[in-house]
This record gives C-alpha cells, sequence and structure tokens, in this order.
C-alpha cells in the first residue's frame, strides 16, 4: 500500500480520510491541490507530509517557470509560504521545503530554468526514496530490541500511510514480526480522527499481523493486566532534548507506560529533529475544527453550540521516553548529548 505515486507530471495520493472502506487516489497535478490534502489530512503522518510538499513544490517551480528570473523566485517564495502554512507541528514538512528552497539559493543564479527544474524533482525524488530507506535501516534497529516474542502497543498511524512506505513505529513492528517477535498489538483507535482503528489496523491486518483494536480508554486497563510489553510510537518533532511532539493522547500513553514500568520507545527518523527547539515547550501543536470532535464518521455526537478543545498533538517529555529509535540507532538518554551526535553524524553525511 503506497500512500503517494509520482509519475515526473503528477503526484497521487492515497485519500486516507477515505480508508479503510474506500481505496481511492487522488491525482494532484498542482501544488495548491497537494497543499489543500496535506490540510485535510488526504494524506498525513510526519515523513508523508514532507515528501508530497516536496512534489508539491516541483509543481509549484513548474507552475511558477517563466523567463523574468527574478518573478520566477518570487512566484517560488509564495509557493513555499502556502506550502509551510498547511499544518505547523510536523517538522519534516520545513526539513523538507527546506531541502527544496536549498536547491533554489544554491543553484538558480548558476544554472538555466529547464535543469533547475530537474534538480528540483531530482532532490523530491531523493527525500522519497531516502524515506524508504531509512525507515527499513530503523526498522532493524529497533526490532534489534526484543529478543522473544512480545505483545506491542501503539497510538495513532505511524505506518506506512505516514511514510512513503514501509513506516516508523510499524516499520519496527514489521521488521519484529519477520523475526518471529511479535504476539500481538494493541492498536488504540486515536481519536477524534481514528488513525488507529482506521489506519493501523487496516495496515497490520493486510500484513496478517496479529492486531487488536483497543479504544484509546482501554490503554491503561490492558497496561494494568499485563497486555503489553512495551509501547512505540512515532513523533511529527523530536526538541534537542529528546521532548517529542505526537498525535494527541501519546502523553497519556507515555505516563500509563511510566506508570507500569513499561518501555516507551519512539521511532522517528532523524528529519525529525528539531535541533532549533531546546525543548518540547517550544513546539507548536496544530488545534483543529470542532467539527471532528463533534461529529463521528458525519453524525452529530455532541450538543449543538457545545465548546470545543481539539488539540492534534501533545507533547512527551523526554524522561517518559526508554529510547528514540532512528536510522542512526536507538537513542537512549541523556538525549541532549546523543542528539548532538546525532546531528553531528547528518551533518558529517551531507
Ligand atoms: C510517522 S509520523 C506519524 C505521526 O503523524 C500523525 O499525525 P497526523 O495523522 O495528524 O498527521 C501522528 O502524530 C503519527 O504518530
Amino acid at each position: 500500500m503506497q500512500s503517494m505515486l509520482w509519475d515526473g507530471q503528477s503526484l497521487s495520493l492515497l485519500n486516507q480520510t477515505k480508508l479503510p472502506a474506500v481505496v481511492e487516489y487522488l491525482k494532484c497535478t498542482d501544488y495548491e491541490r497537494i497543499g489543500e490534502a496535506i490540510k485535510k489530512l488526504e494524506v498525513r503522518g510526519a515523513p508523508a507530509i514532507g515528501a508530497a510538499a516536496a512534489f508539491a513544490f516541483v509543481l509549484g517551480a513548474r507552475q511558477s517557470a517563466k523567463s523574468d528570473r527574478l518573478l520566477f523566485l518570487k512566484d517560488i517564495e509564495s509557493v513555499d509560504g502556502y506550502l509551510r502554512s498547511t499544518r505547523p507541528t510536523a517538522v519534516n514538512l520545513f526539513w523538507a521545503l527546506d531541502q527544496m528552497m536549498n536547491v533554489i539559493k544554491e543553484q538558480s543564479d548558476r544554472i538555466e530554468l529547464p535543469n533547475l527544474l530537474n534538480l528540483l524533482e531530482q532532490k523530491a525524488l531523493f527525500i522519497a526514496a531516502e524515506d524508504k530507506r531509512v525507515n527499513h535501516t530503523m526498522a532493524e534497529f529497533g526490532a534489534a530490541l526484543f529478543k522473544e516474542p512480545v505483545s506491542i502497543l501503539t497510538h495513532c498511524n505511524a505506518g506506512a500511510l505516514a511514510t512513503v512506505e514501509w513506516g516508523t513505529a510499524l516499520g519496527v513492528i514489521r521488521q519484529a514480526f519477520s523475526e518471529g517477535n511479535i504476539k500481538r498489538v494493541f492498536a488504540d483507535e486515536t481519536r477524534p480522527l481514528l488513525q488507529g482503528a482506521r489506519l493501523t489496523a487496516f495496515e497490520l491486518q493486510q500484513d496478517h499481523i496479529p492486531v487488536t483494536l483497543i479504544t484509546d480508554n482501554m490503554a491503561g486497563w490492558v497496561m494494568k493486566n499485563k497486555m503489553v510489553d512495551a509501547v512505540i510510537v512515532g513523533a511529527d518533532r523530536i526538541a534537542a532534548n529528546g521532548d517529542t511532539a505526537n498525535k494527541i493522547g501519546t502523553y497519556s500513553v507515555a505516563l500509563l507506560s511510566h506508570m507500569h514500568q513499561i518501555p516507551f520507545y519512539v521511532a522517528a527518523p532523524a528529519s525529525t529533529f528539531d535541533f532549533s527547539m531546546a525543548t518540547g515547550e517550544q513546539i507548536p501543536i496544530e488545534e483543529r475544527g470542532e467539527f471532528e470532535v463533534t461529529h463521528f464518521q458525519g453524525i452529530q455526537s455532541a450538543p449543538d453550540g457545545i465548546a470545543v478543545f481539539n488539540p492534534a498533538f501533545d507533547v512527551t517529555p523526554n524522561q517518559y521516553i526508554t529510547g528514540i529509535i532512528t536510522e542512526y540507532g536507538v537513542l537512549k538518554p541523556n538525549y541532549q548529548e546523543e542528539i548532538k551526535q546525532l546531528k553531528d553524524k547528518m551533518e558529517e553525511n551531507r
């Protein structure tokens, strides 16, 4: 199941708001439509958002292509600005757009426009290919944590549908399953948009991985009853001290894991780290509309006019995180120092 497909002229996005009942691809031929898909969570998940934005940037650059170099640069700035405005929390969106803008800054006054457009497409393709490679590398490091069959709880969807392929948290689970070390996966349904019920349960069932769906308020009880050996979740932004933003409800799962002395792992590529943010206090938390909370599958489930608070993410302080699984290995506390070393490794690889 591919979250997106690039054919050289358009980006086809698997419409995740329709899953699991309907498998439908949206053929996007302009950057605004991809931006709209990110806003509406037709495509969602930090790495998937980053890759989709990179291809949107390619389409936007082609739409902006004109002989006047200054006008082209002005247009591309507005394409970049629009894409950056689509969702605020997943840093992969901004990381990917920085990668694309760097091509413009480094090359735009050195090469002809057709060659620049080709370079941009190569960069977007590289971002997508790297996501696939990184997910598999990270999965091997994560699976090595488990030497015998375990039951895992996960929250939201950090699978192939949240990335270009394979997944981060679900990538670790897929690898551990292939090594015979997954007994069962508990998937939190993940209110209000049900990424766990609609997407994680769907992905794992498709892969014949034993998955049990639970409502979010059951996580504590399955832990209390010793039905969970470890928790693995994804991430949308990790601060320089290891504080991690992820889907709303993750913080509660982390506290429950701590209370029940269950290892709590975050799985995320290096592109999810925000080295400019000292702690999680500074991570912008997206707030979404009330309809998502007052309606369940389109049916009103709360009184008219009720006040609603709908933060799409929360932040788990680093002290509740047992390890952060990356393509560079599993980071352990003291995260400040380990994340600095990760940053140095990234710069060496550049
Ligand atoms: C592999 S990152 C997935 C990450 O993104 C999800 O948020 P959303 O569905 O709103 O894009 C959730 O936080 C996942 O853990």
